[in-house]
């Protein structure tokens, strides 16, 4: 039996408490052992540090917010809080660490600013470094009046901090020099389309922008020379005739770069797509429901062999396994309770 340890992010509305461990049982498909860790409010986004020291996860707190750091014990899965950042913007979407574990990065909705932080050896987080301000808006009057950051990270080769907004419909790369972040190119999206996550390819030059508002992948080639996009398609995540409303959520690749996979709020589904491996683009191999509501975020485990999705509404999660062959999901067991679920992250190496 192969047990891994993961971490999920919740809303702290209802019963929810703040961020839970839980084991999965990677051979039979079984997650277990569901606890509450931290308390803290709206930790929605987690990110594990790649060493599995550390955990860091977006916060709100008194009308503020930030990002808060946790040290993890992988036997007992509990952690130990370590210390905060507060920003000057109140509480993130989404938080990212760098794989030396030497910067983070966060983005907030509400404001659309991305901060970045610099950490101690230790992990504890040792001060805001810089910020960046998004400015502009989109065609889209309800969601798009102004910026809105919903995820930053970094290329794979970690010379830029990626952030995508939604408001502006803008892909935004930065150098991230002693802790400074200076603007160095921006992709500008299909106007409306409200990009929302991005996820390269771990081996070739790909990346794949996830739309919230057009419920679209957006190939892209990355050149990381230059540091640029440049788009290649567009594709739908929803099934053919669906006229209902459904917002894009998640997109991630499979450890080999065979497969995407990009979830459907409104739709509750996980679209499942085979990348071309000379061209990088994307042919749909299947649309799956999670078999409930509002699948915020999803995640690979690391056999690989299982998707584990986070239904934000229904606070549930669903255990699909993964046919690592031909990419396709079977569903194993829906409605595992957690409340108000966001997001799944795993540690890297079994317990
Ligand atoms: O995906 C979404 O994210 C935004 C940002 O999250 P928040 O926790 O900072 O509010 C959220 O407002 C929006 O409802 C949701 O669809």
């Amino acid at each position: 039996m192969t047990t891994y340890r993961g971490y999920i992010g919740t809303y702290t509305k209802g019963e929810s408490k703040g961020v839970y461990s839980f084991t999965l049982d990677s051979n039979n498909y079984k997650v277990s052992d569901i606890s509450p860790v931290a308390e803290l409010k709206d930790p929605t986004y987690v990110a594990i540090s790649d060493n599995d020291e550390m955990i860091y996860a977006v916060m709100k707190e008194d009308g503020a917010g930030g990002i808060s750091a946790y040290h993890i014990n992988k036997q007992t899965g509990e952690l130990s809080f370590v210390n905060k950042a507060i920003t000057a913007d109140g509480g993130p979407c989404h938080v990212t660490i760098n794989t030396d574990q030497t910067k983070a990065l966060s983005a907030n909705y509400h404001s659309g600013m991305i901060t970045a932080f610099t950490l101690n050896s230790n992990g504890s987080i040792k001060e805001i470094s810089s910020t960046a301000q998004h400015v502009g808006s989109g065609p889209n009057d309800e969601r798009q009046e102004k910026a809105h950051a919903h995820f930053s990270g970094f290329t794979p080769e970690e010379n830029y901090a990626v952030a995508v907004d939604l408001g502006t419909d803008e892909v935004i790369l930065y150098t991230l020099e002693q802790g400074q972040l200076h603007s160095h190119y921006t992709y500008h999206a299909p106007p409306g389309s409200g990009p929302r996550h991005i996820a390269f390819h771990p081996h070739e030059p790909y990346a794949y922008i996830m739309t919230e508002l057009s419920n679209q992948v957006i190939v892209c080639h990355y050149n990381a020379d230059l540091g640029e996009l440049r788009e290649l398609q567009l594709i739908s995540t929803l099934p053919e005739g669906f006229v209902e409303h459904s917002q894009g959520s998640a997109i991630h690749l499979s450890k080999d770069g065979k497969f995407v996979y990009a979830g459907n709020r409104g739709n509750d589904s996980i679209a499942c797509f085979s990348v071309n491996e000379h061209s990088g683009e994307l042919e749909l191999l299947e649309i799956v429901s999670t078999e409930g509501s509002w699948p915020r975020d999803f995640q690979i485990d690391p056999s690989g062999s299982i998707l584990l999705a986070s239904n934000q509404e229904s606070s549930t999660l669903t255990v699909f396994s993964r046919n690592k062959e031909t990419g396709r999901l079977t569903l194993q067991e829906a409605h595992i309770d957690v409340p108000y679920p966001v997001c799944v992250t795993f540690l890297t190496e079994p317990i």
